[in-house]
């Protein structure tokens, strides 16, 4: 199948909010006179020929996009691509070199010491892949910590880090004590802890990425069910592309510091921005993350339209058993506009591939 582009963008809840995080013209440039280089010629350099000139390391070049309120925001890219250092950026645990970062109005690049620390204890949370939990600390203590910091008095911390445990699945677990639990659990414990403070935006940087392939799948699940049940704005960094695929609202493509794709799951698949994105979504199946929004076609003389109707944001893949036991085409309507029609034959070529 040819990927053509769909008619329009498929609308998630997330895609109709305004940005909470905007980022734009990002610079971080490890090495001497970093600051030289955003701005100069130097800049338009590949990676390889400013380290060679320069010495010094483009980690993030020029980066520009925004995050929507709520959504799912996942950086994806090969290792060494820049994900931690942009994510990193973002909360100034390693400061831009140039660039501009507002969150909900705020200048993060210009706040003082004071009004960053307010900003870290009270706006974002961070997720890493080493908990960072306290070891001598008990699951309720370590889930309590941040709340802590922020000066919450003792009763209201623990009945609210008691309500995060429970949210997390650890219910039973508050007096015991992190190395009494699994990585998995550990995780979730890092969870509750993040979720406690209320943050507007959470900030994941390869979080699972030590855990073995089926925690690391009931991770993604909880992470799923937790954004749908807190509605949090998150961003989440991982070199895993299925991971990427099955958290994402959008998904932003690294490569060698800059950002080459910025785009829906279905948008990354279907029509991949070049060749180091078609490589990395070759092996996807694309009737598990297409719509049919990506297959349909204009009716035709002679097509039957009364047969089965369905949006244009199924999943090909969940549309297959009602359009093969159809006799005619499927008709693809939103709003009570017939957008085009899916037969047998479409949905057999994705599936072919
Ligand atoms: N403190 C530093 N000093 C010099 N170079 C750095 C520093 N931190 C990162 N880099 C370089 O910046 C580039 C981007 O690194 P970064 O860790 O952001 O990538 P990543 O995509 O998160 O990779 P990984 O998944 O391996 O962590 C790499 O070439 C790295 O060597």
């Amino acid at each position: 199948m040819t990927a053509t582009s769909p008619a329009e963008t498929s609308p998630t809840a997330a895609s109709e909010n305004p940005a909470i995080l905007d980022v734009r013209g990002l610079w971080k440039v490890f090495g001497p006179r970093a600051a030289d280089v955003p701005g100069s010629p130097l800049a338009e350099l590949s990676r390889a020929e400013l380290k060679e000139r320069t010495g010094c390391v483009a980690a993030v070049r020029d980066a520009s996009f925004s995050v929507r309120r709520g959504e799912v925001f996942v950086v994806m890219g090969l290792s060494g691509s820049g994900k931690s250092t942009l994510v990193r950026c973002l909360t100034r645990l390693v400061e831009p070199t140039a660039g501009e970062i507002v969150l909900d109005g705020t200048d993060i690049r210009r706040a003082a010491d004071k009004q960053l620390r307010d900003l870290r204890r009270h706006r974002f949370a961070m997720v890493f892949q080493h908990f960072g939990l306290l070891p001598h600390r008990r699951v309720l203590d370590n889930i309590a910590y941040g709340l802590e910091i922020q000066g919450v008095k003792k009763a209201p911390r623990y009945s609210r880090a008691t309500e995060m445990l429970d949210l997390v699945g650890l219910t039973g677990y508050a007096d015991s004590y992190p190395d009494q639990l699994s990585g998995g659990m550990q995780q979730r414990v890092g969870l509750a802890r993040a979720l406690a403070g209320d943050p507007e935006v959470l900030f994941f940087d390869e979080p699972f990425s030590a855990l073995d392939p089926l925690i690391r799948r009931d991770m993604q699940n909880e992470v799923i069910r937790l954004h749908r049940e807190v509605g949090k704005t998150m961003v989440f960094i991982t070199h895993d592309l299925g991971e990427a695929l099955r958290l994402g609202d959008r998904i932003l493509v690294m490569r060698d510091g800059a950002l080459v794709q910025t785009g829906t799951p279905d948008e990354v698949v279907g029509a991949p921005a070049d060749d180091y994105v078609r490589e990395f979504v070759r092996d996807v199946s694309r009737s598990h993350v297409l719509t049919l929004r990506w297959i349909m076609r204009p009716p035709e003389a002679g097509d039957a339209l009364d047969g089965p109707e369905l949006g244009p944001d199924v999943v090909i893949k969940e549309a297959v058993p009602t359009v093969l036991r159809a006799d005619r085409p499927v008709r693809v309507v939103a709003d009570g506009e017939l957008l085009g029609v899916v037969g047998a034959a479409e949905v057999l070529e994705v599936i072919a591939e």
